[in-house]
């Protein structure tokens, strides 16, 4: 008889992370059950370990670049992602705001927002700060401590700088998880960016400023992944937008450090085979310091490939890679 239980995939929360809103955008709740993990790590070992089936994590933000934490499990130095694949991926619009609790001192409710100007200071380092888009909401002069994901600083450096200067920042794992610590705040002098759907969830907690990131078009890109998949067709997914479907590829791979023009061999295949390579990264081997594991992603599948274009690249990194992975091809819709 066919299990009546339902396909788990796993994703930062606690819920209403922007994690939990990407796959919502996908997974539909009437065939999946949506999990949240307490971090990306454990988003990885529960899928390694077949606790879920898929798992939603964070791997890039148009306006603070790579997320780490992604690409370290990735390039999966202890071996102990191996079964892991990429299968898909899904975009979040991010609009942050700052939540908290307002300030209780009328006197300064009347004052204007923390530093009286809204303009950043110029300084040595930094001698044409950009200014922030948005304005606070109420006062913020008693915040003393700042909480949030480290991705989100990173998004909001304009008002942050304007703002809460000198505010102590805390790094958590997720911004839902900073608006739940904020939310038992009792000396109603902590602040938490977060998403506002997070802020409505939390009981109690103030919208002192919205859309607060320093860009409009500031947008984090999120990978499926799964277990040994090929191409999910037994996956439920709903197609985010309409659109002409490409086919992405991403490979890790490390090259011998002292064999000199390995890395540009590896890049080369991809020229002489005509393929768009669309990012690369890299993280630190930690086999020996400024050793690297390298990411490529390109336009292209391995499982529709008529020409054999992408065949002929993999062969490439093949023959002049010291190490390499295939960590996955699906299609995109954007
Ligand atoms: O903290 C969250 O809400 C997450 O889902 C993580 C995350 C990230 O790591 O990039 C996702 C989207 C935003 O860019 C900020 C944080």
């Amino acid at each position: 008889m066919a299990s009546l239980e339902k396909p788990v995939v796993s994703f930062l929360g606690p819920i209403a992370s922007y994690s939990h809103q990407a796959v919502r955008q996908v997974f539909p709740e009437s065939s999946w059950e949506l999990r949240p993990a307490a971090t990306i790590d454990d988003v990885f070992d529960q899928v390694q370990f077949g606790e879920v089936k898929a798992g939603v994590v964070p791997i890039e933000n148009s306006t603070n670049g790579s997320v780490v934490f992604t690409l370290d499990n990735l390039a999966d130095r202890n071996g102990r992602y191996k079964d892991i694949t990429v299968d898909g991926e899904i975009f979040v619009n991010v609009h942050h705001c700052l939540v908290g609790h307002r300030n209780p001192s009328p006197l300064l409710e009347l004052d204007d927002h923390g530093d009286g100007s809204g303009t950043c200071t110029p300084t040595l380092n930094d001698p044409r700060p950009s200014k922030p888009k948005s304005k606070p909401l109420a006062n913020l002069r008693h915040i003393k401590r700042l909480y949030s994901h480290p991705q989100a600083f990173g998004q909001c450096n304009a008002f942050i700088s304007t703002y809460l200067k000198g505010v102590e920042i805390f790094d958590v794992s997720s911004t839902s998880k900073a608006a739940e610590i904020v939310s038992q705040d009792t000396t109603g002098t902590w602040a938490a960016i977060s998403s506002e759907l997070a802020a409505n969830l939390m009981h109690g907690l103030d919208m002192l400023a919205r859309s607060i990131e320093d860009r409009d078009d500031n947008t984090t890109r999120f990978l499926i992944i799964g277990k040994n998949t090929t191409v999910p067709k037994d996956w439920n997914l709903v197609k985010q937008s309409v659109g002409e479907a490409t086919t992405r590829t991403l490979v890790s791979f490390t090259v011998p450090h002292t064999s000199p023009g390995a890395l540009a061999e590896v890049l080369s295949g991809f020229k002489a085979y005509n393929l768009n390579l669309t990012s690369i990264n890299s993280r630190p081997s930690l086999l020996a310091p400024f050793q690297y594991i390298f990411f490529i992603e390109f336009e292209g599948s391995k499982y529709d490939d008529p020409d054999g274009r992408v065949k002929g690249a993999l062969d490439t990194i093949d023959r002049v890679a010291q190490s390499w992975r295939l960590l996955g091809s699906w299609e995109r819709y954007k």
